[in-house]
């Protein structure tokens, strides 16, 4: 019987994380659809006062029935490349609710976009503005566009996903956007639809966001006086989630604040959060193969950074907690994977009851965990599996070792 908590949350004692292990193997990523509707709810209840579109940001779980399940909430669609597009249309998403950012939008990834008809291209640089002003005039259409400016905030979170600092490569200096605001409105292929910003991921405070508006809302006015109005302002993701003990802001919040800054004007306003909305309603289940006592205590489970990336590449912490009952005594233990290289680390220094085979579950793996996997060291990419009341849906199976070699050819000459 799976049990849901009403918030947004997917925790251990929700799920029969040993039956699920059981049946579907691990490593073994379980998400919990309760946990992600409420969640989109809430971030769309928070705006409910605004004429506004949540555009949720794919890169952050691109799994298709999460998709498919956020699409018939008439959520929209946040996009960096037209792999991302494909996705949501196979998953019965609206192209008219995507808007599509990612500062190296290729030729055919725009003629991909124009011909889905998306909702708005979320230009990142000059260069980036001739080409699609070229693809839309050679087919003979005018690409909806906003840009992406770049307000030079610093959104006080981890330098490699923070977006949003003259020093990143995402966006246009807000100095130089006006200029190429009146250039865009010039051009036979572009129609200026709006303006858009997105600063970082992982936010745990709110005025970072709150300069950025006003930044951008100051630029709205003046391009508007010179006769350039704009339909929708998009403020981007980023909104963060608990991991460790971070009291990131709700959405709620995040309305309660920006709202008097948004209150009379007409844009309608976008949103894409990525992270919160499906961040924390899932787990990464995995076993403990081998514990290998010595200088450190190291316990060596199923899963590893090719699983699950973040704990490698930005030294993130991820919650570890045993999901069986265990007889044995807590010790400090380094939860590392299979694979060679000393960063395969889960976890370090963490106080668990463990045996060979105890089953844990890393928690709040929801976001930027089964997309960020690869195949490093042959490892085939894991399952994923939805909870839905007390149904358990295999959502993706594990990768057979023929897609370990799927698109590849042997030499056929000696
Ligand atoms: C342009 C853009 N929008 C939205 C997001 C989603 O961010 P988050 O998952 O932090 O909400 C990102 C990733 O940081 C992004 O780069
Ligand atoms: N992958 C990052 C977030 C990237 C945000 C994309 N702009 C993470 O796991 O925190």
């Amino acid at each position: 019987m799976v049990i849901h908590r009403p918030d947004a949350t997917l925790a251990v004692e929700d799920c029969p994380t040993p039956a699920l292990a059981e049946r579907f193997g691990t490593p073994l990523y379980v998400y919990s659809r309760a946990a992600i509707e409420s969640a989109w709810r809430a971030y769309d209840q928070a705006f409910a006062g605004f004429d506004h579109q949540i555009c949720y940001a794919v890169k952050a779980n691109g799994s298709l029935a999460i998709l498919q399940l956020l699409a018939r909430l008439g959520s929209g669609f946040d996009i960096v490349s037209g792999g991302e597009l494909a996705r949501v249309l196979r998953a019965g998403g609206d192209p008219a609710r995507v808007v599509f950012s990612g500062v190296g939008k290729t030729e055919a990834e725009i003629e991909q976009a124009l011909a889905a008809g998306i909702l708005a291209f979320n230009i990142e640089s000059a260069a980036e503005l001739e080409r699609i002003n070229a693809v839309a005039v050679r087919s003979g259409q005018r690409a909806p566009v906003s840009l992406r400016v770049n307000p030079d905030v610093d959104a006080r979170t981890h330098p490699y996903i923070s977006t949003g600092l003259k020093e990143n490569k995402f966006g246009i200096d807000i100095q130089a956007a006006e200029g190429l605001y009146h250039h865009a409105a010039s051009l036979p292929g572009i129609a200026v639809t709006g303006m858009d910003f997105h600063i970082g991921s992982q936010l745990t405070e709110l005025e970072p966001l709150v300069d950025a508006l006003s930044r951008s809302l100051a630029l709205v006015d003046r391009l508007e006086a010179d006769g350039i109005p704009l339909a929708h302002l998009d403020i981007g993701g980023g909104l963060g989630i608990r991991y460790e003990d971070e009291t990131p802001p709700t959405p709620a919040a995040l309305a309660e604040r920006l709202g008097p800054l948004l209150a009379g004007r007409r844009q309608k306003l976008l949103m894409e959060p990525g992270r919160a909305l499906v961040g924390e309603a899932g787990l990464l289940l995995t076993r403990v193969e081998y514990l290998k006592p010595g200088h450190r205590d190291f316990a060596i489970v199923d899963a590893a950074m090719t699983d699950l990336l973040r704990p490698a590449l930005y030294n993130a912490w991820q919650r570890i907690e045993t999901a069986e009952p265990v007889d044995a005594d807590p010790r400090l233990y380094d939860i590392v994977g299979p694979v060679c290289e000393s960063a395969d680390t889960l976890g370090s220094e963490r106080s668990l009851a463990l045996r060979p085979g105890t089953l844990l579950a890393i928690h709040a793996t929801g976001a930027y965990g089964f997309v960020m996997a690869s195949q490093y060291n042959a490892r085939p990419r894991p399952a994923e599996v939805l909870v839905d009341g007390d149904q358990a849906h295999l959502i993706r199976e594990r990768e057979p070792l023929e897609a370990l070699w799927q698109g590849e050819h042997l030499l056929e000459s000696p």
